[in-house]
Parts: C-alpha cells; sequence; structure tokens
C-alpha cells in the first residue's frame, strides 16, 4: 500500500498542492480526478519523486519511501518520456533491462505486449512514425514492462479509441488482480467510473473527497425526478420539498422524508396522471460537479 501524507508543494506564491493525504491499497485501483491545474500531476510526481515536496511524506509498506522501492515502481508522465526516432521494440527492452528484467524476459513481455495491443507488426518502427493513440499505447507498456509492484499513470486513456482503452482496462485489472496497487489520473468521468475501486477527488490543491463511487453518492443530496401528464409548476407549493428544476412536466426534487415522498406522490395523482417519481441515481460527473464547486 502506498501512502500519501500532507503531501504539500509551492511553487512561489502558488500552493499547488495543500496538505494532500491519502491511500493506494493493494490491489485497487485508484482513480484521481480533479479540474485542470488541481495539483494531480504535482502530487503524481511527488510520489515517484521527481519532484521535491516543500513538505509532506510518502510512505510504501507502512515506512518512509526509498529511492530502491520507487525503481519497482511503473510511471507513465505527462510528458511521456519515450525516444520518437527509436524503434519501439528496442525501447521497451532497454526500459525492462533498466528495471532489472533478463534481456531474454524484457523482450518477451515486451512482444506479448506489442502483439496484444495491436502493434505485433511495427515492432521495428520508430515512436514518431505511429499514430499518437499508438504511440500512448507504447507508452502504457513502456509503464508495465518492468512488471511493477506498484504504477502511476498520468492520463492514461486520453486519446485513445474504444477499443484500446478496453484492452488498457484489462491490462490494468490484470495488475489490481495480482494485488499491484494502481493510480491513474483522468478527465473521462465515465471511464473512471466503470474502472476505478476508489476515487480520490482534488480541488485546487485540495482533497476534497475520497471514497468508493457508491460512498460517494451516498453522502451527497438525494433528489429525486417527477414526471406528471401537465405541468409540475404545483408542487413549488408543497412543505418539505425543496425544488431543484421545474420543467414542463418535470420535477427534480430533494424531498424532506419519506412524509415528503408520501404527499408528492398523493398531490400529483390528485391531478392527473404521474408518469414517473423515482430516486435519481446520480452520475459520477454530478458527484463531481457537486464536491468540486
Ligand atoms: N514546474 C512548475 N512550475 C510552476 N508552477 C507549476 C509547475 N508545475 C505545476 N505548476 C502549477 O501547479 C498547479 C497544479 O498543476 P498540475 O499540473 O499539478 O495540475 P493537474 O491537476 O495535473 O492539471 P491538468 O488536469 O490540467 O493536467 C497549477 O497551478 C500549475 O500551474
Amino acid at each position: 500500500m502506498l501512502g500519501v501524507n500532507g503531501l504539500t508543494r509551492r511553487f512561489g506564491d502558488n500552493l499547488a498542492v495543500d496538505g494532500v493525504t491519502f491511500e493506494v491499497p493493494a490491489g485497487a485501483m485508484t482513480g484521481f480526478v480533479g479540474g485542470n491545474g488541481a495539483g494531480k500531476t504535482t502530487t503524481m510526481r511527488m510520489i515517484m519523486g521527481v519532484l521535491q515536496p516543500t513538505s509532506g511524506t510518502v510512505t510504501w509498506a507502512g515506512r518512509e519511501i526509498t529511492v530502491a522501492d520507487r525503481r519497482t515502481f511503473g510511471y507513465m508522465p505527462e510528458e511521456r518520456g519515450l525516444y520518437p526516432k527509436q524503434p519501439i521494440l528496442d525501447q521497451l527492452v532497454y526500459l525492462g533491462r533498466l528495471q532489472g528484467r533478463s534481456a531474454a524476459g524484457a523482450k518477451q513481455t515486451a512482444l506479448d505486449l506489442l502483439d496484444r495491443f495491436g502493434l505485433g507488426e511495427r515492432t521495428g518502427d520508430k515512436l514518431e512514425s505511429l499514430s499518437l493513440g499508438n504511440q500512448q499505447r507504447v507508452q502504457i507498456a513502456a509503464a508495465v514492462i518492468g512488471e511493477p509492484e506498484f504504477l502511476v499513470l498520468d492520463e492514461p486513456f486520453s486519446g485513445l479509441d474504444p477499443a484500446a482503452v478496453d484492452s488498457m482496462v484489462d491490462l490494468l485489472r490484470e495488475h489490481t488482480t495480482r494485488g499491484v496497487p494502481v493510480l491513474f489520473s483522468s478527465h473521462q468521468l465515465d471511464l473512471v467510473e466503470r474502472l476505478c475501486d476508489q476515487l480520490v477527488v482534488l480541488a485546487r490543491g485540495l482533497v476534497v473527497s475520497t471514497g468508493t463511487v457508491s460512498e460517494l453518492r451516498s453522502r451527497g443530496r438525494v433528489l429525486h425526478r417527477l414526471v406528471v401528464g401537465g405541468d409540475a409548476g404545483w408542487v413549488r407549493a408543497l412543505p418539505g420539498v425543496h425544488v431543484v428544476d421545474v420543467d414542463g412536466p418535470t420535477a427534480l426534487l430533494e424531498l424532506e422524508g419519506p412524509g415528503s415522498t408520501d404527499l408528492v406522490l398523493r398531490e400529483a395523482m390528485a391531478r392527473g396522471s404521474v408518469s414517473e417519481l423515482a430516486r435519481v441515481v446520480p452520475s459520477l460527473s454530478d458527484i463531481y460537479r457537486e464536491v468540486t464547486s
């Protein structure tokens, strides 16, 4: 398990990361989300030791992290990091060797990964000759070539088509199944919702929420949608009902308790037909907007 404890980073007057604390448990896929400039990349760089924190610590397996620990980590940095003019297989084998793999082992894993990502015919091609999406696949292969004990991936899914996303998701799941903790940042909240076991939400350098998607959901306000035959504007007059929005026959409501639900239903039926009165299950995007606003 990796622990981030009160990590703080200033750039001059800019407090980019402000006392960030969270854990990435073994075998869990942790999604790191937050708007542009929230501090995700800065935090990941401090975890990887490529940027010094102003204060705070990173722990691995319950003790302060060492250089040797970090050598066992796989990292896909925001600025990527492979050589554009070198053949992709050579680069992967080289990186695997740097991370302690034998030449034969690194080559076999690299060939398997490239084959799996549809690049089996292009092993001798230079990185720059591949499309951006295919370059991204090679970057992910580079992060896992050393059989890492922890994976840090900065926006690994940006620019990937749905089929590539699915194969990356399968690859990452194989790692978490073996107990490897994975931390990845993404702005693709539908994907984060599908993929991650837990979330860390950052806003303006601060952790504003952590937990599973269902935990985050249960902390948010509960809304109901009412759809009636005519105009639903009458619902504004009911006690115990906070109207979030009314649009013709549809109203979005925050109800104070079961009594309010009964009241809304009774009133609606007395006034005509009722098509729907149901609890709204918020999407991760809705939750994200609520916790970061
Ligand atoms: N090397 C640097 N020098 C000065 N300021 C920096 C540096 N790196 C990051 N910052 C600032 O730190 C803040 C956090 O940036 P960071 O890149 O960590 O955000 P992010 O959440 O990864 O954003 P995005 O989703 O846009 O990639 C921003 O205000 C950014 O301008």
